[in-house]
């Protein structure tokens, strides 16, 4: 790392982002440190404080940033949208390609700071003319998945200090130093503003006459199984919780938004070879479209398959799957990396 220079770290008050400010500064950059506030569960600023008492320990600038209306119209309308619409959301791909790292960017420039930095468990490589993401040492906390929407202007700007740590040495590092609280901190689960159940959060967040109301659970046939409450209540793949009790296991296979319909159907039904990408983005475009084989991974923790894809007239990516896959939700992300891990792109699942 270059020295003597500064950088704007987004500080979410976690053991990730405080240990990297700790690593940035005795890496010898000057840091400022930035806490957006996005959303805040039942009122409470604690991350707030803990990043303003870090930053203070650490004899660092930090300023707050209140991005919660802005959080609210695009991350929480767009999730509550996507379920409305018979789709299954990807809010913190959304938030990070379009909120938290575009956000840094700006803040950066209005201060004169180049340097743009997160507590992400992703590391960066130079390659031919440009800068891509690859995973973290730590494979099991790897974040790459998320970071697919990022272009260059961005992607040469990053310092990513904990790609190289696992979360384990990020811990020992705050505690070596006598940061017991930044080394003891709990990790952060699932999607911020809505941590656990989605459908409760529909429940409370959608005035009901906006709600489809039950709709009736289908066979593939067309065949009326049951009742469901609601289109919005069911994604893609599910199995668990679905209020029917049938002599036979089944999946949630198509949701359908104009007729309050859901189709389930046993796990073989939902394979797949083909799906379509919407407002993709290609780090490098020949490394994807003119590739005999990519890698193409549609959840965060689920396996790699492989691919070919190609751009269509209509500009849709279609992307032809080696071997079927089950689950493809339309709303979901799929992010495309080479056989080393580079990560080359990815797309939104039409
Ligand atoms: N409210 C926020 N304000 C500023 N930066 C943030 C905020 N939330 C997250 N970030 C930045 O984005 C990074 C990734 O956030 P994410 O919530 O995915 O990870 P995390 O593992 O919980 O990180 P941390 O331990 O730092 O909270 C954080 O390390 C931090 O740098």
């Amino acid at each position: 790392m270059k020295s003597k220079e500064r950088v704007l770290l987004g500080m979410s008050g976690g053991t990730d982002s405080s240990v990297a400010a700790m690593k940035l500064q005795e890496a010898g950059y000057e840091v400022t440190g930035v806490t957006f506030r996005f959303y805040e569960v039942g009122g409470k600023t604690e991350y707030l404080e803990d990043a303003r008492a870090l930053a203070g320990r650490l004899g660092i600038e930090h300023i707050t940033y209140d991005a919660r209306e802005l959080f609210r119209e695009r991350i929480i309308r767009y999730f509550i949208d996507e379920y409305l619409a018979g789709h299954t959301p990807v809010p913190c791909t959304l938030c990070n390609n379009e909120l938290k790292w575009k956000l840094l960017a700006e803040i950066a420039d209005e201060k004169g700071i180049y340097w743009i930095s997160t507590g992400h468990y992703v590391r960066k490589l130079f390659l031919e003319d440009n800068y891509y993401i690859v995973p973290a040492v730590d494979r099991d906390k790897d974040q790459t998945f998320f970071l697919w929407g990022l272009k260059q202007d961005i992607l040469q700007r990053m310092l990513l200090p904990m790609g190289d740590m696992t979360k384990e040495d990020a811990r020992a590092y705050a505690a070596e130093r006598g940061f017991m609280r930044v080394a003891t901190k709990k990790d952060s689960i699932g999607v911020c503003f809505c941590p656990l159940d989605y459908r409760s959060f529909l429940k409370r967040e959608v005035p009901m006459e906006q709600l489809p109301g039950r709709g009736h659970f289908l066979d593939e046939k067309g065949n009326v199984l049951g009742w469901h409450e609601g289109y919005p209540f069911y994604t893609i793949g599910q199995r668990r919780g679905l209020g029917i009790h049938l002599n036979r296991a089944v999946f949630v296979k198509e949701v359908r938004m104009e007729t309050n319909e859901v189709v389930l159907a046993p796990l073989a039904s939902l394979y797949k070879k083909e799906m379509y990408l919407k407002d993709w983005n290609l780090i490098s475009a020949h490394r994807v479209l003119g590739a005999e084989t990519v890698i193409v991974k549609i959840r965060y923790r689920k396996q790699a398959n492989r691919c070919m894809v190609a751009q269509e007239e209509n500009g849709y990516l279609r992307v032809s799957l080696l071997e079927p896959l089950e689950s493809i939700a339309p709303g979901q992300a799929a992010a495309f990396y080479d056989a080393d891990g580079l990560l080359l792109g990815g797309g939104i699942i039409l």
